[in-house]
This record gives structure tokens, sequence and C-alpha cells, in this order.
């Protein structure tokens, strides 16, 4: 539900009553938003270079873009309810462990060292991933884009990272096959426009095997690590189905067309090297020592300008978006088909039956 002018003034009210300083970060995100949503995008000009205060500030709030003044007043609300007293409460006697930021059975969100980490939760299905799940995910990746973190880090929980769609989506949803189709299309599309648009460095700790949807993303993130246990797989044409997030515009620009033929089309299954080699992976890590190493490495990461990380990253990303946002549209509507096949149809009785597995 969208927030109201009367959330956004209470919100406003209880940001004076905060007992905890949110530190500097937080302070200029809501000054940021509350200008975005009061007074639409930054229409002054830039204080010079030794107004400092008064310089981050306006820096905060021109980066919001043309984010539209009910976005801006929404995040400013969903932002201060994360600082609430109740969380305040909640996160006190906790330094040094991970502070949890979002209640969810098979999503946990945890906020530590500048970094928000987002890990598939569901290890006795190999965190296969339900409509639920999706949602969980959007929410999640909304409240990381303000909130006072500097990069955020998808990974999964136990020998998985993940396995993909859950199979059972479809064939459990009510209502039969088509509506699940076409709202599954509708719900693809929303979370694959989250990763599209998310604005900070997003990375993935890649700790087991990924399959489906969850290597497909991989393209829009901006560095994957991967344990040398983990394997990449899409297995659509076995599946009866077509590639998504963006994979069919993506893989091919990273790899070159003959390589990402061999995975999108034929399902071949690359080890951690093949695909750092093909260059969906940044680097490999031995399994021994990878979760040491890679959070070291993302902690110090973490400690850089925020500011200047999200910047750059617009700069790589926003020739891209149109056409990114596009395709999406385009793999979506193609998926929506392909759910309603015999084909994917088959493929999924097969696999619920037992009779097939990748
Ligand atoms: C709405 C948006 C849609 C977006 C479109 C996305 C498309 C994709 O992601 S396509 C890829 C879909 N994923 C798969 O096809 C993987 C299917 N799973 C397998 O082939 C295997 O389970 C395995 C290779 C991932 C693991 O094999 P194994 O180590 O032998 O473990 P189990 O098969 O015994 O799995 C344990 C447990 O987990 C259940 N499970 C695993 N993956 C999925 C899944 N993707 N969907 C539903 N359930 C899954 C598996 O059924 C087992 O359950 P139990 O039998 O109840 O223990």
């Amino acid at each position: 539900m969208r927030a109201s002018q009367q959330d956004f003034e209470n919100a406003v009210n209880q940001v004076k009553l905060l007992k905890k300083d949110p530190g500097n970060q937080v302070k200029l995100q809501l000054y940021a938003l509350y200008k975005q949503a009061t007074d639409g995008p930054c229409n002054v000009s830039k204080p010079g270079v030794f107004d400092l205060v008064n310089k981050a500030k306006w820096e905060a709030w021109n980066a919001l873009g043309s984010l539209p003044k009910e976005t801006a007043r929404q995040n400013y609300v969903d932002l201060v309810s994360s600082l609430s007293p109740s969380s305040e409460a909640s996160n006190q006697g906790k330094s040094g462990a991970d502070v949890k930021v979002q209640e969810s059975k098979d999503i946990v969100v945890t906020s530590e060292d500048g970094i928000t980490k987002i890990m598939f939760n569901r290890p006795p299905k190999k965190n296969a991933i339900t409509f639920q799940m999706y949602q969980d995910i959007i929410l999640a990746l909304k409240n990381a884009s303000t909130d006072n973190s500097a990069i955020t880090v998808f990974t999964g929980a136990g020998d998985y990272y993940c396995s993909g769609n859950d199979l059972t989506n479809f064939t459990s949803a009510s209502g039969g096959m088509e509506k699940a189709a076409e709202g599954g299309a509708v719900l693809l599309r929303e979370f694959v426009n989250s990763f599209i648009d998310f604005p900070k460095p997003l990375v993935a700790v890649v700790n087991g095997p990924a399959v489906g949807i969850s290597v497909t993303l991989l393209g829009l993130f901006d560095a994957v690590y991967a344990s040398d246990k983990a394997t990449f797989h899409t297995p659509f044409s076995h599946l009866g189905q077509s590639p998504e997030a963006c994979s069919s515009y993506t893989f091919p620009k990273i790899m070159g067309s003959a390589k990402a033929t061999e995975m999108l089309l034929f399902g071949k299954k690359l080890t951690a090297r093949e695909a750092c080699a093909q260059g969906l992976v940044t680097e490999v890590f031995p399994d021994s020592t990878f979760k040491k190493e890679i959070w070291t490495r993302l902690k110090a990461y973490a400690k850089l300008p925020p500011n200047s990380m999200r910047i750059s990253k617009q700069l790589i990303r926003k020739n891209e978006k149109e056409k990114l946002h596009a395709v999406n549209a385009e793999e979506c509507s193609t998926l929506k088909e392909r759910w309603l096949s015999e084909e994917c149809i088959n493929a999924i009785m097969s696999f619920l039956s037992r009779k097939s597995k990748l």
C-alpha cells in the first residue's frame, strides 16, 4: 500500500523522537527523500566546494534524480519505520552481530558493516524460489536502495546458492494454469525490474550450485564471487522454457553468442572456473577459504565512499537501462506463453513425479 500524506507527516514527526542518532549517512538519505517528496527533483545550484555540509546534502538530494514524489514519500516512510523505537530497541545489544532488518522465513535480510545481505534461506528445497520469496526480494531490494548500507549482497544458506524457480509455483497456484502464468509474468517483470534499477553495487556470493533464474540474474549484478563448489546451470530447453532476467541480452554480451547459446539453448552446466573464464563470474575461491576471504574483502569495499560508488554504477548502467527494460518485458511475455506449452507442462510434471532430475 502506498504511503499517504498523513503517513509521511507522521514519519516526519517520528524522526524528531528518535532516541539514537541514526548516523550521517541515514540523516543525509532522510534529508534527500524529504526534499524529493516535498519539492521534487533537486532544483537549486550546487553549494561551493568548501561548504561541506550543504554540499553533501545537495549531492544526496541530486542523486535521487527524477524519482517521483510519491516514491520518495514511500521510501521516506519505509526508512523511518526501519528506524522506529521498536527496531531501535530490537537492535540494541547486538553490536558485532548481523542486525536483522526484514522478517521473512525464506529470505533473511541482515545489515552490518555497511553491507545489506539478502540470503536465500530454504535449504531443504535447495533454496528454490517461491512466489512469496520473489515478493520478499522485491521488498528487500527496495529497502536496501535507501538504507544506510554501501553495498548489497546476495548469498544462499546451506549447500546450494539457489535451485531457481520453485517448480511447484504454477502447479500449486489456485485459479488454473492460465491465471498462474499471467500472474507469474507480472511478478517476474517487477522482480527483474528491481534488479535493473537497483542503484547501489550489487554483489553475488555464490556459495554452491546455482540453477535457472539465480544464474540468469547474475548478468545484472556488478560483481559475482564464487566458491569452487559452485556450478551454473540454465536448463531452459529441458524445461520447455525460455531465458529470463535479461539473459537473452546480457549473456551474449558477456560471453559472446556461441558460449551463451551453449548455456541458454543447450543447458550446458558450467563449473565456477568455466563461468569465470566466460566473464560471468568475477573471481573463484577455494571453498575452504571462500567465506572468510570474501567477507573480509566486501567489508573493505563497503568502506569506500558510497555516493561515489553509486554514481559510478549509475554511469555504467545508464545507457543500458532502457534496453534492459524492453528485453525484460519481451522475455516475460514469451515465458507466459511457454508456461502454458505442452513441452513445459510435461517437463514440470516429470520433475514432480520424480522421473527427471537435472
Ligand atoms: C515466476 C517467475 C519464474 C521465473 C522463471 C525461472 C525459471 C527457472 O529458474 S528454471 C530452473 C528451475 N529449477 C530446476 O529445474 C531445478 C529442479 N531441481 C533439481 O533438478 C534438483 O532438485 C537439484 C539438481 C536442484 C538438486 O538435486 P538433489 O541434490 O538430488 O536434491 P533433491 O532433488 O532431492 O532436492 C531436495 C528437495 O528440494 C526440492 N527442489 C529442488 N529444487 C527445486 C525446485 N526448483 N523447485 C521445487 N522443488 C525443488 C526437491 O524436490 C526435493 O524436495 P523433497 O523431495 O520434498 O525433499
